[in-house]
């Protein structure tokens, strides 16, 4: 199979969805690699890395997207690319379609087989594709809201450790998964009173039991988490509901009852984000004002520490990516059921129940294609 992967070009977003060593592998594999000249310079990786691991270089987007039967991304194809995909060829990146109508009807109109880093699942049911960019985004939410706290970037003014004598920060995470465990520790780390919320009793149980009073935790009622919101001077939005629309959790009322110049940063933005006043925003320009409260919603944190980033993610995708490209999409996903659940889109077709459920599109079920194709 020919591979390609292109330079990203959202913005500010210097990852890359294949590295120099991944490129190897497929390599060894028996595949052919193409990428477009400069796709790695913002992760640290120069042409002359995947030359040397028996990639080609070509002079751009376009000659890849009409050479390659797979295209390797990082982020949701751009408005640009998508009308350079093709039927039959395979896209595989993270799409967060359901809150982005857009994208998924021009993936349906491509007729290209659209595969979903997010939705991607693992034995015990975690996302394994988007685990190591929550990781990332997580650790990256405290820093970023601090920096939103300071006064010069319309906080509070609050230090996030306090001082001897003055009270540290109280931070609230709702949703204690990968971003929330990763925000949790770092917070705390940096000395913030911190609290996460969670709906699932064994997960509270698990984060209590793992850390052991570095931080606090709480059921996630409507009750509690309006207490808890009114209380804070940063929130983290850190919930997910695999493939469907973020639930607004913080809703244009409870903005209200919180303390001017607090924060809010939602990292379940690329699903919607969970408060009702959250757009996305880029690495340009991140943070933008409601009703005195500041919300930081980019949708693609990890991009700001991308060679980290891309290095963790290839990690991830690699496995998958040469399932994909030693057997086909039919095979790789009939025998991989986990790898079946990132199937979204297909030959014009919603193919994921929640996106379809999200975005109220009919649903052809990845089971009934690959009983198809067998
Ligand atoms: N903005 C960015 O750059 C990035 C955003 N993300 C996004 O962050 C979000 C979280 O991802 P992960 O932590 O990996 O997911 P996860 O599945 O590990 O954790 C989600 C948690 O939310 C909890 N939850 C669901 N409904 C809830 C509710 N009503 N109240 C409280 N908790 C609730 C679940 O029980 C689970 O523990 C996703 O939307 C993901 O796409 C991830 C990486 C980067
Ligand atoms: C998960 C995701 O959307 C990102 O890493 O940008
Ligand atoms: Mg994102």
């Amino acid at each position: 199979m020919k591979i390609g992967s292109v330079r990203e070009i959202k913005a500010q977003e210097f990852r890359v969805g294949l590295t120099p060593a991944a490129a190897a592998e497929a390599v060894a594999h028996g595949h052919e690699v193409i990428i477009e000249a400069g796709a790695g310079m913002g992760a640290g990786f120069a042409d002359s890395d995947y030359e040397a691991a028996g990639a080609k270089i070509v002079a751009d987007a376009a000659t890849v997207f009409a050479e390659a039967d797979m295209i390797v991304k990082v982020k949701e194809p751009q408005a640009s690319e998508r009308k350079m995909l093709r039927k039959g060829q395979i896209l595989f990146t993270y799409l967060h379609l359901a809150a982005d109508e857009a994208q998924a009807k021009d993936l349906m109109e491509s007729g290209a087989t659209c595969i979903a880093y997010e939705t991607v699942t693992a034995k015990d049911g975690t996302l394994p594709l988007l685990a190591p960019m929550s990781e990332v985004a997580g650790r990256l939410a405290p820093q970023m809201g601090a920096w939103t706290l300071q006064k010069a970037n319309g906080g509070r003014g609050v230090l996030m450790g306090g001082v001897p004598g003055v009270a540290p920060a109280k931070v609230v995470v709702i949703g204690g998964g990968v971003v929330g465990t990763n925000a949790a520790r770092v917070a705390a780390g940096m000395g913030a009173d911190v609290t996460v919320l969670d709906k699932s009793l064994p997960r509270l149980r698990y984060l209590d039991d793992t850390f052991r009073g570095l931080f606090h935790t709480a059921f996630s009622s409507k009750a509690e988490t309006e207490a808890l919101v009114a209380s804070a001077d940063m929130v983290i939005g850190a919930v997910l509901i695999p493939g469907a629309a973020a639930p607004k959790l913080i809703t244009r009322e409870m903005l209200k009852t919180m303390k001017p110049g607090a924060a809010i940063v939602d990292v379940a933005i690329d699903q919607g984000g969970c408060a009702e006043t959250s757009r996305a925003t880029t690495h340009d320009d991140p943070v933008f004002e409601v009703d005195g409260v500041m919300h930081y919603c980019v949708a693609n944190m990890p991009g700001a520490v991308a060679r980290t980033s891309t290095k963790a993610l290839s990690n991830a995708t690699q496995p998958f990516l040469i399932a994909l490209a030693d057997k086909g999409w039919e095979r790789a996903c009939a025998e991989d059921p986990h790898l079946a659940a990132g199937l979204n889109v297909h030959a014009g077709m919603i193919t994921h129940p929640a996106v379809a459920e999200a975005l109220d599109l009919p649903l052809n079920e990845t089971q009934t294609l690959l009983h198809a194709a067998e």
